[in-house]
């Protein structure tokens, strides 16, 4: 049959072709205005967002940071982190202009041609910390998720100089350099709320070891209702730090069953979660929360997530201070190269990659 406008890739083959081989990724889908959702992305049912479940009356907590010592705004970001697993923070000290120049560049990228980003690509990039994709792991999934990404793992400022796409490295670096100030100031304040007082070189190589930026884009979407733009999961890092444009859509699990609560755009700000190796090394006292973006039929919808992480080769388990204070350890002691890697094994399952933590 004659592929039509409604549905071009009733062949699965041809979307793998357009959408992955050649670059072309949701953008390019997208752009060519179909009127319906191809069928690999459309979710099961139980894996869409339903609106009933929204609650309203629930906010995750705004915390201001310029007093971050203050012993009060100190327990309110050790509450947030056990309660909730996220926050937002406002009065950060990254410079707005930082904030606004990475979504540029962010529009930028993704604005090349195909060709161009499909030199990042896994199959043509020279290395595997510069990754241009789509969805989540196409290879282990059944239903696709509606989002392209850039993903940049940082290694030092000559192989991004020499690696990552000129039209966002300068924008992506000084976005990362500038948000460690308050990645350590969070960080402090979290191991405190643990009675660990100093972070030693061992111990803040073990939080923050390695970073990775990714620019996420999730363009317009014919039928949003039957796909998403990433599925329920949290996330595999210490703290991730998040940065969102004013569309909205992302949602965080809340206390009661299955309910979600939206996180509100708000300028100049930055949405900060706890990661699966914060929960593990704080023995689940920080709890890393389910989360998950909707794709949007109105407009696109861009975000840049910084994920903090331990380094490929630590081992990560309950933190020693913890344990030796008499607490029984929930977690063992994992590779976070293995942790990670049976993460992207599978499509995004919520919470379930932890259980490789399990004791
Ligand atoms: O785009 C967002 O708001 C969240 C993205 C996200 O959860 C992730 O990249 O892990
Ligand atoms: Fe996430």
């Amino acid at each position: 049959m004659a592929p039509t406008l409604a549905d071009p890739f009733s062949d699965s083959s041809a979307l793998t072709d357009f959408v992955i081989n050649q670059g072309n990724g949701v953008k390019g889908l997208s752009e060519m205005g179909l009127r319906a959702l191809p069928k690999r992305y459309i979710q099961p049912v139980e894996e869409r967002m339903c609106m009933t479940n929204i609650i309203v009356q629930e906010f995750i907590p705004i915390i201001d940071m310029s007093k971050w010592e203050d012993p009060k705004v100190a327990k309110s970001i050790c509450d947030a982190a056990s309660k909730w697993g996220f926050f937002q923070i406002v009065n950060h000290d990254v410079p707005v202009e930082v904030l606004e120049k990475v979504k540029d560049a962010t529009y930028r990228f993704f604005g090349l041609p195909a060709e161009v980003k499909n030199k990042y690509s896994k199959e043509h990039s020279s290395s595997n910390n510069v990754r241009f994709g789509t969805s989540f792991s196409p290879q282990a999934e059944k239903a696709l998720e509606w989002k392209d990404y850039l993903s940049l793992f940082y290694v030092s400022e000559e192989e991004a100089s020499a690696l990552w796409p000129s039209v966002c490295r300068e924008q992506v670096l000084d976005y990362m350099k500038k948000s460690e100030v308050v990645i350590k100031q969070l960080l402090q304040v979290l191991m405190k709320g643990l009675h660990v007082n100093e972070i030693d070189e061992t111990k803040e190589s073990l939080l923050m070891g390695s970073m990775r930026t990714n620019l996420n884009y999730y363009p317009i979407c014919p039928s949003p209702e039957l796909t998403v733009g990433v599925g329920r999961h949290s996330d595999v890092s210490t703290l991730t730090i998040l940065l969102q444009d004013e569309i909205g859509g992302l949602y965080v699990r809340g206390n009661q069953g299955d309910n979600w609560i939206h996180v509100p755009p708000i300028k100049g700000s930055l949405v900060i979660n706890v990661g699966d190796a914060l929960q593990i090394m704080s023995n689940g006292r920080y709890r890393s929360v389910e989360h998950r973006v909707v794709a949007n039929g109105r407009k696109n919808r861009i975000s840049v997530p910084i994920f903090v992480n331990p380094r490929p080769g630590d081992m990560i388990g309950p933190l020693p201070e913890l344990v030796a204070s008499g607490e029984k350890p929930i977690y063992k002691q994992v590779l976070y190269s293995d942790y990670v890697k049976h993460f992207f094994r599978k499509a995004h399952d919520g919470k379930k990659t932890v259980e490789f933590a399990e004791l």
